[in-house]
């Protein structure tokens, strides 16, 4: 590609990244409308779904010489996570370009704005060589990402027009490494994020007594603590990878009786709350970890209760841990491996994402999902201050996407297309 079509790819993905499309209030309307014309320059067919109301799924296609064939769905989600725009170096919807060293500062240009514009940009080039894909190539911008996907993906992988797709694979999100090799993940933690509600007895703050809510709820941060300390040995004596563990983390701690200044000192609360951010690797043994919580962390006996505000199974439909091979029973895994190392790409050892993306509703329905976003090189700054993606980092993706989607819609004798797997 030329340094012109490479400087007006940059500026397409600058704004893209000026979009305010940050939860809890994100600009679908202005994301969509915007990618809508960009899939228009990129000869893609259009249509919004609204399976929800006010929340835009943008779906293109590409169709292929043999619409039959098991389809391919490139999938980016469209909103952002928060910022605090007075820590950034640069606010976070305007996406400088630091002339020194390449970097574009945004919200969203890791996680994952960057992947969804490569898509289009690698679909240009491959259009304007004369490249005309098999199968029927598809790219969903989907909302709701980040609080969940209920109304997004989960809502989306019901719908009839889901199912008219014959999706055979899907390609989501990764994470960037600092190194010069990809990371690829075949699999994710599930998330469960619960409240523990502690009661007990009020009474004068200069007083030592059993059963108040804080020293109810104190015995269970330790007992959560004490666990949270053990699986993160796992990981810092290297015994363990981030996403083969269970991770604990609080989210939030609740007590106290305030007034217009502070809090009253001399009171102990009758009432204390925490929020708790937890992850299982897939196939983990659930029944475990609900005893644990029963019996330790919220046990009635210590006046404890709990709410769970997600819980994401860690098997698919089937009963079966909801990850995708990354071996020779997969026949999508050859090619997209080859297709990397074609564009000059290495990738690392498949690993376990640590948090959760839409991947896992794909996946849980049988579906195999790689998640993969092409950063070498980058510090991982998605949800931080002064997230970043290099320009050069970022052209260099779409070739890697060019490969990747040239590779995956070609037709050529492998078993990707026999009956089993059309069937799924
Ligand atoms: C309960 S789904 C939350 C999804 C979110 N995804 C990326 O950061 C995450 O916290 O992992
Ligand atoms: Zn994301
Ligand atoms: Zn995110």
């Amino acid at each position: 590609a030329s340094s012109s079509s490479d400087a007006e790819a940059i500026s397409r993905f600058q704004e893209y990244l000026r979009i305010d499309t940050a939860q809890p209030a994100p600009d679908y309307a202005a994301a969509v409308a915007f990618l809508w014309d960009q899939a228009a320059a990129a000869g893609l067919e259009a249509r919004t779904l609204e399976l929800v109301a006010g929340k835009p799924l943008l779906l293109l296609r590409w169709p292929g010489r043999r619409p039959s064939l098991p389809s391919v769905l490139l999938n980016s989600h469209t909103d952002v996570v928060p910022s605090e725009p007075h820590k950034w170096e640069h606010p976070p919807f305007s996406a400088a370009l630091d002339e020194g060293s390449g970097r574009i500062y945004a919200r969203g240009s890791q996680d994952m704005k960057c992947v969804g514009m490569q898509y289009l940009e690698a679909i240009r080039r491959l259009r304007s060589a004369g490249f005309i894909p098999d199968r029927n190539i598809y790219l969903t911008f989907v909302p709701d990402e980040e609080i969940g996907g209920h109304e997004g993906v989960e809502a989306f992988v019901a719908s009839k027009e889901f199912k008219d797709m014959n999706v055979g694979l899907v390609l989501d999100e990764g994470l960037p490494s600092l190194g010069e090799e990809y990371r690829v993940f075949y699999g994710e933690r599930s998330p469960w994020w619960l409240t523990i509600k502690a009661k007990g007895a009020p009474g004068h703050g200069a007083k030592l007594y059993d059963g108040s809510a804080m020293e109810n709820l104190m015995k269970s941060v330790e007992a959560i603590r004490r666990f949270r300390t053990s699986q993160f040995d796992l990981v810092k004596s290297g015994a363990k990878a981030e996403g083969d563990v269970v991770s604990v983390n609080f989210a939030y701690l609740k007590a106290g009786t305030p007034t217009p200044t502070g809090f009253v000192m001399n009171l102990q609360p009758s009432e204390a709350e925490i929020g708790l951010d937890i992850r299982l690797p897939p196939g983990v043994h659930t029944e475990a970890m609900e005893k644990r919580l029963a019996e330790e962390w919220a046990p009635s006996s210590r006046n404890l209760t709990f709410e769970f505000k997600q819980k994401a199974s860690v098997l698919d439909k089937f009963g079966k841990p909801a990850i995708t091979p990354v071996d020779s029973s997969n026949s999508w895994w050859p090619l997209f491996e080859e297709a990397v190392k074609r564009a000059g790409g290495k990738l690392g050892k498949p690993e376990i994402f640590p948090a959760s993306t839409d991947a896992r509703y794909f996946r849980e329905i049988g579906l195999p999902a790689f998640g993969f976003s092409p950063m070498a090189n980058t510090p991982i700054l998605l949800h931080d201050h002064n997230e970043f993606l290099s320009k050069d980092e970022y052209l260099k993706g779409i070739g890697i996407y060019e490969s990747i989607i040239r590779t995956l819609a070609t037709l050529k004798g492998s078993n990707v297309d026999d009956e089993s797997r059309a069937e799924l």
